[in-house]
């Protein structure tokens, strides 16, 4: 009998993250009516790009929850003992909730001390020691933003995780290690692989959740995955090459379009060949980048609540 073929699923992350901001919403308008606007500071140093991008939409966003944010844009040039001075200032108002220092910093400053320097009750973003630490003994955090994006995709699409053997590919602090800690506390069995991974494609295609988050497009091929696994995509790579267009989605007249129009179009870690043989999958773009923002919205509300000692009800 010949295999049915069946059409994976597609996860929409824009439609996830458009739930979570309008429950955030609601909580919102629940701590305004009590004299409570959960306020957020994001710091965007220098003048890169990408950054500004996300900095804006995390401003445009908090506006639209009506969080309070407030934008902080020192030079590239900022050093390292002035950014302290900056954070201890945020970490000492009473009306910020949250501090987001925006990454990658310049390499001149000390980004770990940076990081340490936030107010763990006020570290949005997840990356201080402490919120690392609840997260690893499955004490109650504020978890990064990433990752807690993808718990959510998987949980709101009723996908299952307990039991499941899920492969990450990528150990940075901000995706890969709090994803497995996540994945690892909600029952998954989990194995992280890294560059010095031996035959990872070996490891990759028993992975029934697979998770893709090192930053090289396309890294992850249709030869590497178990037929029927989901597919979680955390790259989000620029490519300007007319012919890896090509390579990457041939005939695909949406993409040819957009690469005519913007001269780049974004392609993932998976490749997208490699989609086909999921049983779901997260797009890029529009799917887990999508939820990075909306879980820091939650996590700015989280935050307000948690520093007035009010109950965070069944999260
Ligand atoms: N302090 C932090 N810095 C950085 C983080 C972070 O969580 N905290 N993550 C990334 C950048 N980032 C948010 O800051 C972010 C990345 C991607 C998206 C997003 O919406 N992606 C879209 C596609 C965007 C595109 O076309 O370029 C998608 O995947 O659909 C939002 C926020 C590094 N720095």
């Amino acid at each position: 009998m010949s295999e049915m073929k069946r059409t994976p699923r597609i996860l929409d992350g824009i439609a996830i993250a458009g739930q979570i901001k309008a429950e955030v919403a609601v909580e919102v308008q629940a701590l305004v009516a009590r004299g409570i606007t959960p306020g957020l500071a994001v710091i965007l140093v220098g003048e890169v790009p990408a950054s500004q991008i996300y900095v804006r939409s995390k401003v445009k966003t908090c506006g639209e929850l009506r969080i309070f944010s407030e934008m902080l844009t020192p030079p590239e040039t900022i050093t390292t003992e002035e950014m302290l001075e900056l954070i201890a200032t945020l970490n000492a108002r009473e009306d910020i909730d949250g501090i987001l220092i925006q990454l990658p910093l310049p390499k001149h400053v000390n980004t770990k001390r940076l990081l340490e320097a936030v107010s763990p009750d006020k570290d949005v973003d997840g990356f201080h020691p402490m919120n690392v630490g609840r997260l690893q003994s499955g004490q109650p955090a504020l978890a990064p933003c990433t990752p807690a994006g993808i718990m959510e995709i998987l949980r709101r699409s009723d996908l299952p995780v307990a039991g499941q053997n899920a492969v990450i590919v990528g150990r940075s602090d901000i995706v890969g290690k709090p994803a497995a800690m996540m994945l690892l506390n909600a029952s998954a069995t989990v194995t992280v692989c890294h560059s010095k991974t031996v035959d990872l494609g070996s490891v990759t295609r028993k992975a029934d959740l697979l998770v893709a988050a090192m930053g090289r497009p396309g890294f992850v091929t249709a030869e590497m995955i178990k037929p029927g696994a989901t597919l979680i995509d955390v790259g989000i790579n620029r490519i300007t090459d007319a012919e890896e267009v090509d390579e990457f989605f041939p005939g695909d007249e949406d993409r040819a379009a957009t690469f005519a129009k913007r001269g780049s179009v974004v392609v993932g870690d998976i490749h997208p060949a490699a989609f086909a043989l999921a049983g779901a999958y997260t797009p890029v773009p529009g799917g887990v980048g999508a939820l990075t923002i909306a879980m820091l919205m939650q996590n700015t509300v989280t935050a307000a609540k948690l520093r007035r000692g009010i109950s965070l009800g069944n999260k």
